[in-house]
């Protein structure tokens, strides 16, 4: 794998690293794959515990990566693109595993949606995250809001997605988005120690506590609300708005 690297820590975790971060670690339809080969190999492993991040100090992930997504014009091209991820997204969501989102800088966007898609979330100190989505003239379509407002309170899920500003690593522990801030100065290591700390019990205890914690999610509700959500995704991106804002991006000095 290129864009993806994987790496197993005798600990018991599985770390799954988006390797792009020339480019803020942007997924494309290859991280697309790739992420889904990782899952399927942690699936498989000795680890108890999942982590999902990116590579670098600067981002997490931001999201879409617009220089190949530009060229998706159309409502059903950009559909494909948003199944894709959003099966991906739901996947990561209903792991059988305990999944940790370690915010290691930056996330927007689909990042946001990434993040939000597992079970927990700890950040660095230095971390904004936000669903900028709404700048662009679209919603989150990857199951980012579907999955939100199973992680937050309605009222919190609602004021982060219309306002699709940043939001600090304090305001996001305020709200209950993330549960732990690691101060320490390699930030992965500091999250392995942290989730270390889980593994006192043995791994069927940490299997049969996500079990209760998928128990209290709806599945096929949660697929209904993320089919939705990419229906009115896809629906948006075909406007000028959104074209546009692409193209400022992108053309920005
Ligand atoms: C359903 C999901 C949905 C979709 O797929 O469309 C989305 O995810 S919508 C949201 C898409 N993402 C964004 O709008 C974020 C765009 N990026 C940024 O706002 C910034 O890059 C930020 C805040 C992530 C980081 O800012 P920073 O100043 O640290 O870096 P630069 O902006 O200078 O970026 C460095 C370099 O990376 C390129 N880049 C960054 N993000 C993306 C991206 N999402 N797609 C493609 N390329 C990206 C950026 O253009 C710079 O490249 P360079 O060649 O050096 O100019």
């Amino acid at each position: 794998m290129e864009s993806v690297q994987i790496k197993n820590y005798g600990t018991g975790v599985t770390l799954i690293q988006i390797d792009r971060k020339e480019i803020r670690n942007a997924i494309n339809e290859q991280v697309m794959d790739e992420l889904n080969q990782a899952l399927t190999l942690a699936e498989r492993d000795a680890s108890c515990i999942v982590v999902i991040s990116g590579s670098g100090e600067r981002a997490f992930c931001s999201g879409g990566d617009l220089s190949v997504f530009q060229y998706l014009k159309t409502e059903k091209q950009a559909k494909e693109m948003l199944l894709k991820m959003g099966a991906i997204l739901e996947r990561l969501a209903f792991f059988p595993k305990v999944t940790v989102a370690a915010l290691n800088g930056t996330a927007v966007g689909g990042g946001s949606e990434l993040a939000t898609a597992c079970d927990l979330r700890i950040a660095a100190p230095h971390v904004k995250l936000g669903f900028v989505q709404g700048e662009l003239g679209i919603t989150t379509g990857w199951g980012g809001s579907s999955l939100l407002f199973e992680r937050v309170t309605n009222q919190i899920a609602l004021d982060m997605l219309l306002s699709a500003r940043m939001y600090s690593t304090d305001e996001l522990y305020k709200q209950g988005f993330v549960h732990k801030v690691i101060y320490n100065a390699s930030f992965l290591e500091g999250v392995i120690e942290y989730l270390e700390s889980y593994f006192l019990q043995n791994k069927g205890v940490l299997q049969a506590y996500k079990a209760r914690l998928l128990d209290q999610l709806d599945r096929p509700n949660i697929h209904r609300n993320i089919q939705n959500e990419i229906k009115d995704c896809a629906k948006l991106w075909e406007t000028d708005v959104h074209h546009e804002a692409v193209r400022a991006f992108l053309n920005r000095s």
